[in-house]
């Protein structure tokens, strides 16, 4: 990663806490994927963007800390998780993005997080990380929460990792609470390589 010019997230902002989940079994395709691909690396641009992220939930809510689940992808990893994933095939790019086309994190310009508290444990916001379903949709939060599925305190928590992120410059994925993109995917094709 760093010969192909990423950085480690934690050399940028040592405040943010990394357990990257396809690096350990506890992830849907309950293996480590991962290997010895431990840190979390992004593009150096991005990475910068997410310590304006950081420093505003700092700011914002003294003693909490992002804490990232994924970065940079080698793509690779991609179709694994693609051919992993056990839903109808029309509706896995909603989840998981097409390996031959690249995800976003395949340029290192995305990331997967969440927010952790003062004693380090994530805050609750409603589904596990990587829960493929619609309570974990942005765009579903409204009805989810009027039907009872999502609670104000979680859609609250939510709201503080969009707020930090969004201010930042990252924008939200519509079926992810934890996926934020730093660019386009087309942008991020055009300047970067893909992680292989
Ligand atoms: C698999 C999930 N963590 C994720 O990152 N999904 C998006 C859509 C992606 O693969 O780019
Ligand atoms: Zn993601």
């Amino acid at each position: 990663m760093i010969k192909q010019g990423l950085v480690n997230v934690q050399t940028v902002d040592s405040t943010i806490a990394v357990e990257l989940k396809y690096s350990t079994t506890d992830n849907f395709v309950k293996k480590d994927v991962y290997g010895d691909l431990e840190n979390a690396y992004l593009q150096p641009d991005i990475a910068k963007k997410l310590a304006k992220a950081s420093a505003s939930l700092r700011k914002a809510h003294p003693g909490y800390r992002l804490l990232i689940y994924d970065a940079a992808r080698p793509n690779s990893v991609q179709y694994i998780l693609w051919d992993a994933l056990d839903v109808p095939l029309r509706q896995k790019p909603q989840y998981v993005a097409d390996p031959k086309i690249g995800s976003i994190h395949n340029f290192g310009c995305a990331v997967d997080l969440t927010v952790a508290n003062e004693k380090g444990a994530p805050l609750d916001m409603g589904t596990p990380y990587d829960f493929f379903g619609p309570l974990a949709y942005p765009r579903m939060e409204s009805q989810m929460l009027a039907q009872g599925k999502l609670s104000r305190k979680q859609l609250a928590n939510r709201q503080i990792l969009r707020q930090a992120m969004t201010q930042a410059g990252f924008r939200q994925n519509t079926t992810e609470w934890w996926h934020y993109d730093g660019m386009s995917r087309n942008s991020a094709r055009a300047k970067y390589g893909m992680i292989k």
